[in-house]
């Protein structure tokens, strides 16, 4: 306590800075639509300052750096906003368990509280662990003395095995005194149950709802209750509830050792999001696919022994070639992509390899195989020696449909579409160093197919096409669409040729990459001269 006094003397913002936050004091919580205060101030050379989205965590530190203070600052640092933090907690923690508890005086978080809320620009608070009624009260006395624009608790109250970590009284203090403060609240299963007083257990959409429904009217003004562990669903299902309408926020749920501090990371990207000016729907949303791909991208990642490893929250400013972490697909690769078909090349007496050879040389990106008819060890041998061939000439070789081949030859990738093996099976079989590329007709398929970690998309049939049977067209303009919303760069495939290749790449959007082309380059004397003839109109379009 001796200490706590000496540092409040010695700190220099009580005299000086107190004026700056006085417009910041009347409270404006987040609305149902975006907003977005940036107050600009000058330099002294008179240049404008930019305000930084600014989120405070108010939380414990996990040693093992997966969840808590630690996860909190990571998902902010991805979501691009400044982190803050007070620290209620200090445990000794790793991926096997909670080995120690400390935890910090109520009057050293005020301390901390007051350092920060009273000089940077916080825009708004995320708490974690609140591990007493003192913490609970200093915390809502500092929100009313320095308020912020929304305040975001994910109520740590439930330990994995289920245990209760908040005693009943914490539990009163919590509901009854930070509940009618908070923005969005955003309990598990388990932790929604703890709230409702544990009368019974979540199982269900419909219980999820009535919970969302109780939690709101103890205060909070928006509900998020995670149902990640929800029974007989193949789904992750969140329910937002605004006070009057749900929202089922639907995502794959990913199997993964690798998921510890995904409660954590999961608010503080609300929060971020939110700093940045969201509205609660948009950044819930923002959160949610954050966290699908954060889980994804880190299910192959090994720290720790335990059962539970940790997130690789910043896993996008990666680009390593290792094969632990995912290799960046070059999309300039899709320009010209060449997918081969064995009865075309019956009909004109060639080999598979002997195609493959032409189309390179006459100046294809990108090879696939597309052998629908051939035997499998007829087709493995085949895929062996076109890869041979690719390698030497640092041209990546996909194969259709057929993973096995593909772990079998070691190819670059595969492509698969809507009815093959899901993407994310795939993923599984091949590491996270090989290419998947997906077919998709609609934006939907497309941001699915983002989610589950594929690297590229083939968007048609553009026209119409012999070569695949009962293949429903969607025009140029079907294209747009997929690409205008696609976080994934798109080749355009069915029915295109020398003569509307143009047409094609004329709609002129940064994500359509290239053509993909069969009969066009296949169905031809010459395989060479097409793809040459096709490569220059591409090169000059
Ligand atoms: C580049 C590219 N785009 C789309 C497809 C079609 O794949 P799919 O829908 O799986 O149909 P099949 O090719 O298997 O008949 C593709 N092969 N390549
Ligand atoms: C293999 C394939 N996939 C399509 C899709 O729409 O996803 S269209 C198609 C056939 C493309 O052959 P061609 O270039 O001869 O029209
Ligand atoms: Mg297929």
């Amino acid at each position: 306590m001796a200490d706590t006094i000496f540092q409040l003397r010695s700190l220099p913002f009580f005299s000086t800075h107190h004026h700056h936050y006085a417009c910041r004091h009347s409270r404006s919580r987040i609305m149902a639509s975006s907003s977005t205060s940036p107050s600009l101030k000058m330099t002294h050379d008179g240049c404008p300052k930019n305000k930084i989205p600014h989120v405070l965590s108010v939380a414990g530190s996990d040693s093992g750096a997966g969840a808590g203070i630690q996860a909190d600052m990571k998902a902010c640092g991805a979501a691009g906003v400044y982190c803050s933090t007070v620290l209620t907690a200090v445990t000794a923690q790793n991926t096997v368990g909670v080995q120690g508890v400390h935890l910090v005086p109520e009057e050293f978080v005020a301390l901390q509280l007051i350092s920060v809320l009273s000089d940077m620009n916080v825009d708004v608070v995320k708490t974690g662990i609140l591990p007493s009624i003192g913490t609970i009260r200093v915390l809502c006395e500092k929100l009313k003395e320095f308020p912020v624009r929304a305040l975001v608790v994910d109520p740590v109250m439930v330990s994995t095995s289920g245990d209760l970590l908040a005693s009943p009284a914490t539990m009163s203090t919590y509901l009854e005194e930070l509940l009618p403060m908070t923005d969005i609240v955003t309990p598990n299963l388990k932790e929604a149950s703890a709230m409702l007083g544990d009368v019974k257990e979540l199982q269900t959409l419909d219980d999820m709802r009535s919970a969302a429904k109780a939690i709101h009217s103890m205060g909070s003004r928006y509900v998020l209750i995670k149902g990640g562990h929800l029974k007989d669903s193949a789904d992750a299902v969140d329910l937002f509830f605004d006070g009057e309408r749900f929202h089922e926020l639907h995502g794959p749920y990913i199997d993964s050792q690798n998921t510890h501090g995904t409660g954590c990371t999961l608010a503080s990207y609300i929060a971020a999001e939110l700093a940045k000016g969201c509205s609660m729907l948009q950044a819930v949303q923002e959160a949610k696919n954050f966290i699908g791909k954060v889980i994804v991208h880190s299910k192959y990642m090994v720290i720790g022994s335990g059962q539970q490893g940790p997130l690789d929250h910043l896993f996008h400013l990666k680009n390593h070639s290792s094969g632990m972490i995912k290799k960046r697909f070059n999309s300039d690769n899709l320009l010209l992509y060449a997918v081969t078909d064995s009865v075309m090349n019956k009909k004109w007496g060639r080999s598979i390899v002997d195609a493959v050879k032409s189309a390179i040389e006459g100046g294809a990106t990108i090879i696939q195989l597309r052998e629908k008819e051939a035997e499998t060890r007829y087709f493995l041998e085949m895929a062996i020696a076109c890869m041979e061939i690719c390698r030497s000439r640092d041209i990546m070789l996909l194969i259709n449909d057929r993973i096995d081949i593909a772990l079998a030859c070691d190819a670059h990738g595969v492509h698969i579409g809507q009815f093959d093996m899901p993407v994310m099976k795939v993923r599984n079989l091949l590491g996270p160093s090989k290419v998947i590329g997906v077919s998709c007709k609609t934006p939907e398929q497309a941001h699915q197919a983002w989610m589950d970690g594929a690297d590229y998309i083939g968007c048609g049939g553009v026209f119409s096409t012999t070569t695949k049977e009962n293949n429903r067209t969607i025009g140029l303009e079907g294209l747009k669409t997929v690409c205008s919303t696609s976080k994934l760069p798109v080749v355009a495939i069915g029915g295109i040729n020398g003569s509307n290749a143009r047409s094609v790449m004329e709609i002129n959007d940064p994500n359509l990459k290239g053509v993909a082309v069969v009969s066009a380059l296949f169905d031809r004397e010459s395989i060479l001269e097409e793809t040459h003839h096709l490569k220059s109109l591409l090169l000059h379009s």
